[in-house]
């Protein structure tokens, strides 16, 4: 199996993508720690993995509390003898305000969003970073893979939100910079609209979302399963050139091409960099988008213009 005797750390991951992604490590054979807040959920997650053949240990962690984070990384260094192979920063305390604050500008909104969301969102994965780095820079091999997404270029949702994925998106950036003499990766992990739990229940069970752009429900509609971030990382685990990737951001959509990867369900993976998708988003121009080749892809020179930064 790709990944037998590989020891890793997916945090938040007793729903959503943190839970998919789990669920795939496992079934490459690795070892995973899975944390959260709370036994109950955690364990629902451990009974999927076992179901399936895999192997997990859940633990309590609670990403906004360092004494939390400090004892998860003293307990794998003792029960792995210091071993750590790969860190998912993956916990997210934001959807739900997110969604309950929609619409709101920020001097609307209570300051304290900014701690629900970046607490355990940014703050708790730079110390987990930490953390995860001394034991990977000891054994001289290693990957962090930060769970970000395309808020990180321009704005989407609100300030906290897109603060933090930037955040996010640097903090893969210039760990991979001191990291890279040392064998460690570091990478920040784009996914696309991911049909999680919680998306399911506040927008696509619903007819028309409170404060949600109609746009954006048939953009989930058409969204990732939990897993297909999991079955990305996989593969960029055993990449030959993954040090070539250290400091990027990576997009499900491009790692999905470039190893040739379907959804779990047998979906094809929705290019949300081509051409085709982005016509669709355009008022006036998408009706071009039903005549547009869908291998043509936006340039990433494009993309970086796009942050607008300059
Ligand atoms: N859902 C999407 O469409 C989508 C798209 C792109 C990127 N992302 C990103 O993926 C990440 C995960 O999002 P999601 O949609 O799976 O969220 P989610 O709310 O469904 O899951 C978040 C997980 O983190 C856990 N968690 C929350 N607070 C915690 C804490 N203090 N300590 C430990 N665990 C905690 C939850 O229990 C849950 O397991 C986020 O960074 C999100 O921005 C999501």
């Amino acid at each position: 199996m790709a990944l037998s005797g590989w020891i890793c750390l997916v945090t938040g991951a007793s729903r959503g993508i943190g839970r998919g992604i789990a669920l795939q490590l496992s079934e490459a054979g690795a070892t995973v720690y899975i944390t959260g807040r709370q036994e109950n959920t955690l364990k629902h997650t451990a009974a999927e993995v076992k179901e399936r053949g895999g192997n997990c240990i859940p633990v309590i962690c609670d990403s906004s509390k360092e004494g939390d984070i400090e004892a998860l990384f003293e307990r794998i260094k003792e029960e792995q003898n210091g071993r750590l192979d790969m860190l998912v920063n993956n916990a997210y305390a934001g959807v739900q305000v997110i969604f309950d604050n929609m619409g709101k500008k920020f001097w609307e909104t209570d300051p304290s969003m900014w701690d629900t969301i970046n607490n355990t969102g940014l703050r708790g994965h730079y110390f987990c970073s930490v953390y995860a780095a001394r034991l990977m820079v000891a054994q001289g091999k290693g990957l962090i893979i930060m769970i970000s997404s395309m808020g990180g270029l321009r704005y989407l949702f609100n300030v906290p939100y897109g603060v933090g994925k930037a955040a996010c998106d640097r903090l893969a950036a210039d760990t991979a910079v001191e990291l890279k003499s040392r064998g460690v990766a570091s990478v920040s992990l784009w996914p696309g609209a991911v049909q999680t739990e919680m998306i399911s229940k506040m927008v696509l069970e619903k007819d028309q979302p409170l404060g949600v752009d109609p746009k954006f429900k048939d953009v989930f509609e058409n969204g990732e399963t939990t897993e297909l971030s999991g079955r990305c990382i996989v593969e960029l685990a055993k990449d030959q050139n993954l040090m070539s990737l250290t400091g990027k951001v990576l997009m499900t959509c491009d790692l999905a091409r470039r190893y040739n990867l379907k959804d779990v369900d047998g979906r094809n993976v929705l290019d949300y960099t081509s051409l085709k998708f982005a016509l669709t988003q355009v008022p006036y121009l998408s009706w071009l988008s039903s005549i547009t080749p869908s291998f043509l892809r936006v340039p990433r020179f494009i993309l970086t213009l796009a942050s607008g930064r300059f």
